[in-house]
């Protein structure tokens, strides 16, 4: 089929670079001019995993061009997916504003008949409002053409976008007729192997599905972070529970990872719009607003383990942070946590010395501040630090040189908010270990934290070394 696709962003890119190479003829279009130079000279926008050689297959096969020109882009396409980004607005609704303003542009240039595709996450009722521009543009330009709007929601998350892609759990399907489900369900055929993947609905309950997801992912994460923070004031161990969590089928193992909350472009822009959509119905949201006043929180509680640990005044202090993306295996830093800490820090007069193998560049163009330093050695940004805080997964992180660790810090201290090390692991290099819902000895506080620490390294002596 020949396809284009509006938005070469992440979900974009991924899309296209998927569906040429499933033998579809794929024109990317974007108005950002400085991201098609960038793909023109074989580099890609953003860091993504098996996407480059996916994107360089297609090239060279001829089956996936890009171009700036939206009349260009779109020129005989059967189908025209929209993956333009709907931020947060300042109110919290997602900002639809660059999806209409395309859609008015395709209203009005359009000369043949296809089926125009929100991919990207649009409240509910987006579909109808875009199939009504179409409606009222056509009528006034005196056509007779047919375009019909479909939404096709995505659920591939950063870092394993392709896999995702190609190996979807599920391909949802919203049309207001069974002709755009069948052209959607032919074109979905190579990705959906046993022929059961594929869920046809209405067009208001696809858009409403991708909001649900999203909200029960957040859900699940702030779940478990409440529990954790409750585990560790009655010295439970949080690992310990979660092994307990994950072997219930009905609850499932995954998403059970406590941490600094969720970040990103989705779960929190998603949450928020969604929130609106119920209170602008007067449905009050009361558990998902709980949802993202626990997530708030835990940024909040690092850093006050963090402060506490160093003492009040973190003006002579020097922390080290490990890792910037808001998760392993991507370098979008869109609502990081990490950057909430690093802000916190930074006002509270900190030196902050920070590493990730991908987002420095990006954190680079955000965050002008002379008291942040950005290293390109996970080692080196240790050097002289007051302590370490490791807040994103990165595989690199998940077993470092601990005696060289011990050797860079000034002072032995690894804030670890993904719980990615083990206390004895630590202890035996004289490492203070402080996790999230650890069972253990609290350290000396005046205010409670669910981040515990391991004893002190003289204490660990007394008990053979644990
Ligand atoms: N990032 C993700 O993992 C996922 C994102 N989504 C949703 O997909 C949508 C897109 O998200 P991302 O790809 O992350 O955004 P993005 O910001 O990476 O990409 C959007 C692209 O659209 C381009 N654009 C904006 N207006 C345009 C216009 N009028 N004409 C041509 N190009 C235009 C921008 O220049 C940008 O390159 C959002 O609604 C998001 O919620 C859904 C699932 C996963
Ligand atoms: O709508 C979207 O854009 C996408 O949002 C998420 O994907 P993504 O934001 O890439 O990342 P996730 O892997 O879901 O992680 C989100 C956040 O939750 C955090 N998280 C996740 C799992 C967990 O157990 N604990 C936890 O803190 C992660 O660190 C991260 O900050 C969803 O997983 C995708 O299905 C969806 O398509």
């Amino acid at each position: 089929m020949k396809l284009a696709i509006v938005g070469t962003g992440y979900v974009g890119l991924v899309t296209a670079a998927c569906l040429a190479k499933a033998g579809n003829e794929v024109t990317c279009i974007d108005n950002n001019v400085s991201k098609l130079a960038r793909i023109a000279a074989g580099q890609l926008p953003f860091h993504e995993p098996q996407l480059p050689c996916l994107v360089n297959e297609g090239r060279a096969a001829g089956r996936l061009r890009f171009t700036g020109s939206l009349r260009d882009g779109v020129q005989d396409a059967s189908i025209i997916f929209l993956s333009i980004g709907t931020p947060s607005a300042a109110d919290g609704c997602a900002d639809t504003s660059s999806l209409l303003a395309c859609v008015s542009s395709l209203a009005e240039m359009l000369d043949h008949d296809c089926l125009v595709v929100v991919k990207s996450t649009a409240p509910v009722g987006t579909c109808d409002t875009l199939q009504e521009i179409f409606r009222s543009k056509l009528r006034a330009r005196g056509t007779g053409l047919h375009i019909e709007v479909a939404c096709n929601p995505e659920f591939l998350a950063e870092g394993s976008a392709v896999h995702d892609f190609l190996e979807p759990a599920r391909i949802v399907i919203g049309t207001a007729s069974a002709q755009a489900r069948a052209m959607l369900r032919q074109l979905y055929t190579p990705f959906d192997a046993d022929g059961k993947r594929t869920l046809a609905m209405e067009l208001r309950s696809a858009e409403f599905a991708k909001y649900a997801c999203n909200a029960m992912l957040a859900a699940r994460v702030s779940m478990v972070n409440e529990l954790a923070a409750i585990a560790a004031q009655m010295g439970a161990d949080m690992d310990a529970v979660s092994s307990v969590l994950r072997t219930d089928p009905r609850i499932g193992g995954r998403y059970l990872q406590p941490g600094v909350g969720y970040g990103g472009s989705c779960l929190p822009k998603d949450l928020r719009a969604l929130i609106r959509m119920a209170q602008d119905r007067q449905e009050p949201a009361t558990l998902l607003r709980s949802v993202e006043l626990v997530n708030q929180r835990q940024v909040r509680l690092l850093f006050d383990a963090i402060r506490q640990y160093v003492g009040d005044d973190l003006g002579h202090c020097r922390i080290a942070v490990w890792g910037l993306a808001f998760k392993p295996d991507t370098d979008d830093i869109r609502e990081a946590p990490s950057l909430i800490l690093i802000r916190m820090l930074l006002d509270a007069g900190a030196q902050v010395s920070a590493y990730d193998p991908v987002a420095n560049k990006p954190v680079r163009r955000v965050i002008h501040d002379a008291a942040l330093n950005l290293s390109d050695d996970a080692y080196a940004a240790c050097d002289g630090s007051d302590a370490l805080v490791v807040i994103t997964e990165w595989d690199e992180f998940r077993s470092p040189d601990f005696s060289r660790l011990t050797r860079c810090l000034a002072s032995p201290a690894v804030f670890d908010a993904r719980n990615l090390y083990r206390r004895e692991q630590l202890a035996a290099f004289g490492l203070r270990h402080y996790r999230i819902g650890q069972a253990g000895k609290a350290p000396r506080q005046a205010v409670p934290t669910p981040y515990a620490a391991s004893p002190e390294p003289s204490e660990l002596r007394h008990n053979g070394g644990y």
